[in-house]
């Protein structure tokens, strides 16, 4: 049977099956849908200036993409929003053009804050900052390890319009009265889950389960942060229960380069009475304390394996029978990892977002 094609600039050596032409159209269509999309200027229209959308468009953002393209709406229209979208799904640019159609650019005051967990992210947000406000508006970076001082002097002279900032650097410049938050227009906290909140988090768990003994396991110190000179996890989870947890039970701690003298002491102690273990992977293995009634992973193990070994802390003869639970506590980027562990071992998590369980008040952390 012979079939007449539309010029497609191929000669297709059989026939087409009819299933064949169908997919044809819809690819067609898929095609017309991508040139009909809105751009980033018309979702922006009206609201971001036009001369930071010149400079996007500059740059190769001239389609939004999902994110950008739901929230930009909301966001321009200055409704208060939570982005909530996968790694690398575009949610700076979402925030940072909500940024731009906010500030008045002839004004030298602060009027947007945006509040960053790592000096690392802070550089990456600032350098898209600045590459949409090119000459338009100051940007200016407050991150960790950077010149607080002659920043101080320089904010307080001609306050930039945009401010990026870490939250230690932040604290630091408005306890010195470094500069006025009253002409601020728009605030972004992006992606704020110290370490801090973490410990914030276990204890919630530990007031809210009231564990028999637990342990807590951490994740190793790398070397990196070792030739740092900074404290292992261990040190940070122990120095803060020892101040912050208000229960009955010791809080003990286990190392990998504590002598053999100090590992012996402290498993005396907490086989005697009520523990709290905070360890590495190192009380996952070959430690009997039946007594332990709840498991945290504060840190991921690396593999399933250690997970394994870890759970296996827990619901030993004979207390067995009493109440036992494995928690891992994991971030949205975190959330694969476990997934994957179950996976593997073919086991399933009750899952608990954080604002169902707790009623935090950040501003105390
Ligand atoms: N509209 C767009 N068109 C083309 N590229 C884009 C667009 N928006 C963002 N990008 C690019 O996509 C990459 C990821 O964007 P971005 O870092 O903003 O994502 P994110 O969601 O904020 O990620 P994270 O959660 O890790 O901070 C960057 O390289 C950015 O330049």
């Amino acid at each position: 049977m012979a079939a007449a094609f539309p010029s497609t600039g191929y000669a297709p050596s059989a026939p087409l099956a009819p299933f064949t032409l169908h997919l044809r159209l819809l690819r067609l269509h898929t095609r017309r849908a991508a040139v009909v999309a809105a751009t980033l200027r018309e979702v922006c229209a009206g609201r971001v200036p036009d001369h930071v959308l010149h400079r996007a468009e500059e740059v190769g953002y001239v389609v939004p993409t999902e994110v950008q393209e739901q929230s930009l709406p909301l966001l321009l229209s200055g409704q208060d929003c939570i982005l909530h979208a996968q790694t690398g799904s575009g949610k700076t640019l979402a925030y940072l053009l909500s940024v731009f159609s906010a500030i008045d650019f002839t004004r030298s005051s602060v009027q947007a804050l945006v509040v960053v967990p790592t000096r690392e992210l802070g550089m990456q947000v600032t350098k898209v900052a600045r590459l949409l406000a090119a000459k338009s508006c100051t940007v200016m970076a407050l991150l960790d390890g950077g010149m607080l001082k002659r920043q101080r002097s320089w904010v307080k002279a001609e306050p930039p319009a945009v401010i990026v900032a870490t939250v230690a650097s932040l604290c630091q410049m408005v306890e010195r009265r470094a500069f006025s938050l009253q002409s601020m227009r728009v605030l972004v906290i992006d992606e704020i889950c110290t370490k801090k909140e973490r410990l914030h988090v276990l204890l919630s768990l530990l007031e809210r389960d009231e564990p028999k003994s637990g342990i807590i396991f951490v994740a190793e110190q790398s070397e990196r942060s070792k030739k740092a000179g900074n404290p292992p996890s261990t040190t940070a989870v122990v120095e803060f229960l020892r101040n912050a947890y208000k229960g009955s039970l010791d809080v003990l701690v286990l190392e990998e380069d504590m002598n053999f003298n100090a590992r012996a002491a402290s498993f005396s102690e907490v086989k005697e009475r009520g523990f709290l273990l905070v360890s590495t992977d190192i009380a996952s293995r070959g430690f009997d304390l039946p007594q332990t009634s709840h498991i945290y992973n504060f840190d991921l193990p690396k593999t399933a394996t250690d997970y394994l070994h870890r759970a296996g802390r827990t619901g030993r003869e004979p207390f067995s029978r009493s109440e036992c639970s494995v928690t891992t506590l994991i971030t949205e980027d975190e959330h694969f990892v476990l997934q994957r562990f179950q996976n593997e071992l073919k086991f399933h998590c009750e899952e608990q977002p954080l604002e169902s369980m707790f009623t935090f008040s950040r501003a105390g952390m």
